[in-house]
Order: structure tokens, then C-alpha cells, then sequence
């Protein structure tokens, strides 16, 4: 669609493929021209080299644990993905707040990393994803999905006639947000330019 000004700009990709530090740089690139950026990004928790689970962090660096290997949690174990139990309460109480409304006077970019099978376990967090991406919203967003996910809502941000999505490879990863800045910058309506 030649000259479209998206507003939803999707990183999708295999897993461990880089979608995280991408979003990191991106969003970094967009605050350091000023752009108030909010939302939150996943961070892989490691313990002797052994991957624990995973936390949430926000812009403000707050930080929240979304999953964690199940030996390490007390039962009942509600919700399971492969062997880590989804902590939704301690995901809600930081993720819900950190999806803030944009300021109409002040352009604000929301990340949201990641919009994945951990994360719909919380049905508030769908509902607010829904709005997000809703016809009527207003909301500028960067966020990553999973390449194979048969769900709606993800289906639904694919497919939404203002996202753009862009699926990255380890053969792209280190050149392609020049392309996606590129995209950012239409509408948010400054040059954005950051060599890394
Ligand atoms: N451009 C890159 N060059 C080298 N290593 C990278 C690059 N991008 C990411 N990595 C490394 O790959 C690993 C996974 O990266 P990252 O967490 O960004 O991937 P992801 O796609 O978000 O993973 P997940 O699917 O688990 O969310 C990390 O150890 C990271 O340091």
C-alpha cells in the first residue's frame, strides 16, 4: 500500500530470533527523538546459564515475573506453557497499568512485547489488546507475536489493514530497522535515524 501511514508496527519471527533487542533498539531510537514511549518488553530470566522463566519490564523499569520454571513455584499451577507456570496476577498488576492511553497533545509510542499464548492467559490483558487495536483507537504501537498462533485477536493484528508486520530472520536482524524507522517516522512525522 504505497504511501499508507501505519500505526501498527508488528515484529514477528522464530522464537529467540531477536524480536526482543529489536524492539528494545527500536523503542530506544523513538525515545531518544523525544517520543514518550510506554508499554513494557520481555527479558529472559537465567540462573547458571539455565533459563528460569521470564519477567516483564517496563519503561519506568519496573519489573514483574510472567513465568517461571514450575519447579520453582508453590502449587496449585493454574496456567502451563511447555514447563513454565504463568504467574497472570503479577503480570496483570504491572502489564494493564503500563497499557496507557496516549496524551492527544503528545505523540507516545506503546510497546507491547510480547502478545503471546503466556500472556492471553489474562482475559483483561486480551480485552485491553482488543481496544488497542480497535478501528477507533488511538494508539501507536510497536509489538511482537508469535509466528503460529491460531488465535483471533493475533490474527486479527496481522491482518489489520493499519499494521504493518514485518517477520525477522537471523539474516535480518541487524539491518531491518532502518526500514521500520523509516515506517515510524510517516507517522510520527520526525526523522528518526540511529546507526547501530
Ligand atoms: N542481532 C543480534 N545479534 C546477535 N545476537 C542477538 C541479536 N538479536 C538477539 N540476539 C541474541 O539472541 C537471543 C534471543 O534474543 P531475543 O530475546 O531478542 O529474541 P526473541 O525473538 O525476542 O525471543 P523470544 O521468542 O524468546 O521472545 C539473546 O541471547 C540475544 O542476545
Amino acid at each position: 500500500m504505497a504511501n499508507n501511514k501505519y500505526k501498527f508496527f508488528i515484529l514477528t519471527g522464530e522464537p529467540g530470533v531477536g524480536k526482543t533487542t529489536l524492539t528494545k533498539k527500536l523503542s530506544s531510537a523513538i525515545s531518544s527523538n523525544g517520543i514518550k514511549t510506554a508499554g513494557f518488553y520481555t527479558e529472559e530470566i537465567r540462573s547458571s546459564r539455565i533459563r528460569e522463566g521470564f519477567d516483564i519490564v517496563t519503561f519506568n523499569g519496573a519489573r514483574a515475573r510472567l513465568a517461571r520454571d514450575e519447579c520453582l513455584l508453590l502449587p496449585p499451577i493454574k496456567h502451563r506453557v511447555g514447563k513454565y507456570g504463568v504467574l497472570v496476577e503479577e503480570f496483570e498488576n504491572l502489564a494493564l497499568p503500563a497499557l496507557q492511553k496516549p496524551d492527544s497533545n503528545e505523540p507516545q509510542l506503546l510497546v507491547i512485547d510480547e502478545i503471546g499464548k503466556m500472556e492471553f492467559f489474562s482475559q483483561r490483558f486480551k480485552n485491553a489488546v482488543k481496544e488497542i487495536f480497535s478501528p477507533t483507537s488511538d494508539y501507536i504501537v510497536l509489538a511482537t507475536i508469535p509466528v503460529r498462533m491460531g488465535d483471533k485477536v493475533i490474527e486479527t493484528i496481522r491482518n489489520h489493514s493499519q499494521a504493518r508486520v514485518w517477520m525477522i530472520t537471523k539474516e535480518n536482524r541487524n539491518t531491518i530497522h532502518n526500514e521500520i524507522l523509516k515506517e515510524m517516522n510517516k507517522v510520527f512525522n520526525i526523522i528518526v535515524c540511529k546507526s547501530y
